[in-house]
């Protein structure tokens, strides 16, 4: 009698899930398990959703005769005292692609190895293994459209049903004190959340079929942020509810420019991953050592105002508001947030990115690292920093009617479509409303422009 033991992270699914179906193949009785790391690290949007995923996810498994534990500690001691304990073969892991992460997996199937058990990574999270894929003169891809045209041609797939039935075997004794549960957020902060979302593999797969019916809208509307037009799978994406090769499998299948597209930005994923792993200092230094010498600024009052969505600039505050009630904003509004954030305001976009990664139930330290460093000019292939996003014109632009600024802010519902994105300009700001921007957009965008030019240039680039 063979037995593993699965750990599931953050592929939390059933389908199309490689690393499962290799671990159903190999063994006669899996061992299910996830292990719960972060109890004492805060609170979290994504452990909000992270509770209710593990919920659907324990659901799913007790239909096809499994049953899911989740353990409490560190994984590193967990994980290795199951595999003795079970007298396991093997354990069965989809690889994490994050730096950190991986060094880990590498120190315990090294710790399994002396034990006599195997460590079995699989792939499935990306589609491109950051290190196959290298320039020509084999160095990484710094700029995503030459990445995208070399790693695009291996994204090949065969989807991978669930498995009908598992066979598992119970918690070795002595380890069922390790059973743990998340608990629910007090108070329950995250109520709006569960206006827009369902966590769960079920949710994520009826997720793509919805987006796929308006797929040929993705390209003209995806910028707006009042139209649901785009796919809204980050999160499902983010703790693999969902693979992203079905996704591209889904999309290809239906064609289309709305395809394209849509393949498009799930390459943007990959390419975070793949910039994550090529520097994974970057997600805490800024990859242009050029922005280094920038003499940021250190203001609690303006950053929460910003938090808070009290700015006094209607497509900033918007978002802003949208991400604490619903857990996710609109991928246009990300760009001026935080382009209002690292420019006009001249705040360190780690402040921004570590906000985001608190309040985002998709936050994700690749995509979120990417966004902030291309926003704030210092990134990999980034917007160059004289791209100055002005927040009202990116209104007028993409919701000239202000409906998602009406959604939002409350306290502007009854001005007009002229004076709703820049009410300052017409004396129109109502009562309850900061009666002009924190920052003046012309000198905000002049000054940022200054402290960049006020900043040495290095002797050196790196990287
Ligand atoms: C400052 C900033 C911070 C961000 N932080 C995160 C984050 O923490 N987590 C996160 O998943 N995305 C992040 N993004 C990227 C993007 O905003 C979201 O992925 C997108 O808004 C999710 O909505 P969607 O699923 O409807 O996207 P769709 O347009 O439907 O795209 C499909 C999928 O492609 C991927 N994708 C799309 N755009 C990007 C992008 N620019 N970079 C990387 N992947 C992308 C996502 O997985 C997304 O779910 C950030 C962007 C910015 C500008």
């Amino acid at each position: 009698m063979s037995r593993g033991i699965y750990w599931f992270r953050r592929d939390l699914r059933l389908a199309d899930n490689p690393a499962l179906e290799r671990a159903c193949r190999s063994h006669d009785e899996l061992l299910l398990v996830y292990v719960d790391e972060a109890r004492d690290a805060g609170v979290t949007a994504g452990r909000a959703w992270l509770r209710r995923s593990l919920d659907s996810l324990s659901a799913d498994i007790a239909r096809i005769g499994g049953r899911l534990h989740v353990l409490a500690g560190s994984a590193e001691r967990v994980i290795p005292a199951l595999a003795g304990a079970a007298g396991a073969e093997a354990v069965h892991v989809s690889a994490l692609h994050e730096p950190a992460a991986d060094a880990r997996d590498l120190r315990m199937a090294q710790a399994l190895a002396r034990d006599g058990v195997a460590m079995r990574r699989s792939a499935g999270r990306l589609m491109t293994e950051p290190e196959m894929v290298l320039s020509k003169v084999s160095t990484p891809y710094r700029v995503f459209t030459p990445f995208l045209k070399a790693a695009r041609p291996g994204w090949r797939h065969r989807p991978r049903a669930a498995p009908e039935r598992l066979a598992c075997f119970g918690l070795p004794s002595g380890m069922q004190r390790l059973q743990t549960s998340i608990a629910a957020p007090e108070p329950d902060w995250d109520r709006g959340f569960w206006e827009v979302w369902t966590p769960g593999e079920r949710h994520a797969q009826q997720r793509l079929e919805r987006f796929l019916e308006r797929l040929d809208a993705y390209p003209g509307e995806r910028d707006c942020p009042a139209v649901e037009a785009t796919s809204r799978l980050s999160p499902h994406l983010h703790f693999g509810e969902i693979s992203p090769a079905r996704a591209l499998e889904a999309a290809q299948r239906r064609g289309g420019p709305g395809a394209d597209k849509f393949i498009a930005e799930l390459g943007w994923r990959e390419f975070a991953y793949y910039v994550l792993n090529h520097w994974p200092d970057s997600t805490t230094e800024n990859f242009n050592p050029r922005f280094d010498g920038i003499d940021w600024r250190h203001d609690e009052a303006w950053l929460d105002a910003w938090r808070h969505g009290r700015t006094g600039v209607p497509l900033v505050d918007a978002g802003m508001r949208q991400l604490w009630h619903e857990g996710w904003m609109h991928n246009r509004v990300r760009m001026v947030v935080a382009s209002y954030l690292t420019k006009h305001m001249g705040i360190h976009w780690s402040s921004g990115a570590s906000w985001f990664m608190h309040t985002l139930v998709d936050a994700d330290l690749a995509n979120n690292t990417l966004g902030w460093q291309w926003v704030a000019g210092s990134g990999v292939d980034a917007a160059p920093y004289h791209r100055v996003f002005n927040p009202v014109a990116q209104s007028r632009r993409f919701d000239p009617a202000g409906a998602y600024l009406r959604r939002w802010l409350p306290e502007l519902r009854r001005l007009d479509d002229s004076e709703i994105h820049a009410p300052w300009e017409t004396g129109a700001s109502p009562h309850g409303y900061p009666a002009r921007p924190i920052v003046d957009l012309a000198t905000g965008r002049a000054e940022a422009l200054e402290r960049l030019a006020r900043a040495p240039k290095p002797a050196t680039t790196t990287g």
